[in-house]
């Protein structure tokens, strides 16, 4: 079985379907570490890591922004003084696409 950070990101246009509730379920139980708040009506895929120092988040954030590029898929990150929050959701349907669990998943491998 194919683990979703092995997964490539499909092309994702205004109008494609958000995950549906079961879909939800079964891709946020392969992502433990990661929420999924609501935002002004948004649904996102939200995690945060600590690290030492800033050094170490701000080195971390670059491989998430070269990630995105490479995938054409981006995420908020807010670096911060040993910490990073990394917040995926899919601008062009408001809301979690199937992408944001790969770029999840995928993000976690970069550690
Ligand atoms: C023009 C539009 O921003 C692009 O097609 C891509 C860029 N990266 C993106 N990233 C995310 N998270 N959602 C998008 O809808 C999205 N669209």
């Amino acid at each position: 079985m194919t683990t979703l950070s092995e997964m490539k990101c499909e092309a994702c246009q205004a109008g494609a379907p958000q995950v549906s509730d079961i879909e939800l379920a079964e891709l946020i139980g392969q992502l433990p570490d990661w929420s999924t708040p609501v935002r002004a009506g948004v649904m996102q895929l939200e995690r945060v890591y600590t690290f030492k120092n800033f050094k170490q988040a701000w080195a971390f954030s670059n491989k998430i922004a070269e990630l995105a590029e490479a995938e054409f898929h981006h995420p908020g990150i807010l670096l911060e003084w040993g910490k990073v929050t990394v917040t995926w959701w899919t601008h062009a349907i408001s809301g979690l696409h199937r992408n944001d669990f790969i770029m999840a998943a995928k993000t976690d491998q970069l550690l």
